[in-house]
């Protein structure tokens, strides 16, 4: 596998305000968060790729890949380590072009005919969700529940993560469901502590 899904950190600025979002993916990364996706839907193409570079500064040396949410164009400009699209965005063979064999690509997933549908040879992970209802996605898809969540997974020919309404004490039953890992904001982003809480996602 080419990224480690395990613990999969996506960020929200807002929430991530009064502590700082370096400080808050400083302190998840040291608690065990494994791979992490910069998402802001409202900051400028700019400010966002200056946003990526001093994440991937931070993050040179502790083997924990920066994905871009959405933008291709950002994810190029700051040559971060790959991207994440959903079923609406850019296309999956354009940010494969765009980015090489070597980015890590993955795509969002919520029907098994998305599933069967989706470019597997030029992706290397899916994100599959939502799992349960979620305030941080304003437009999410029919949460899909553990039973969904297993459905997708063991027809899913790639690793896959799992995402929506995620807290720690759902990982078991994540992993039981067939998914290689979690991937979360609320339950890290804006945490008192974002250390001790990607802490209470390792596996017992
Ligand atoms: C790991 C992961 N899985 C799913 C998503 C959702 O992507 P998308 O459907 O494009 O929705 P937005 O995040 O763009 O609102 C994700 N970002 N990450
Ligand atoms: C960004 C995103 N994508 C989803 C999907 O189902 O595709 S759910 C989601 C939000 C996840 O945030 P939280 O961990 O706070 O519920
Ligand atoms: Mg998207």
């Amino acid at each position: 596998m080419r990224c480690d899904l395990s613990l999969y950190l996506v960020t929200d600025a807002a929430l991530c305000a009064k502590a700082g979002l370096e400080a808050t993916v400083e302190a998840a990364v040291k608690g065990g968060v494994t791979l992490v996706q910069l998402r802001d839907k409202h900051a400028s193409d700019e400010s966002m790729i200056a946003q990526a570079q001093r994440l991937k500064a931070l993050l040179a040396g502790t083997g924990v890949p920066l994905i871009i949410n959405d933008r291709l164009n950002v994810a190029v400009a700051s040559q971060a380590d790959g991207l994440h699209v959903g079923q609406s965005d850019t296309a999956v063979l354009e940010a494969r072009q765009a980015l090489g064999p070597q980015a890590i690509i993955g795509l969002s997933i919520n029907t098994l005919e998305q599933l069967h549908n989706a470019p597997v040879a030029l992706l290397d992970y899916v994100g599959l969700g939502p799992v349960f209802a979620t305030v941080s996605k304003q437009d999410h898809a029919q949460p899909i529940g553990f039973d969904g969540l297993a459905t997708l997974a063991s027809a899913c020919p790639l690793p896959s993560v799992a995402i929506g309404g995620l807290k720690a004490q759902h990982a078991t039953q994540v992993r039981a469901a067939g998914a290689n890992g979690l991937a979360v904001i609320s339950a890290i982003c804006g945490q008192p502590d974002p250390y001790q809480a990607a802490l209470a996602f390792r596996a017992p």
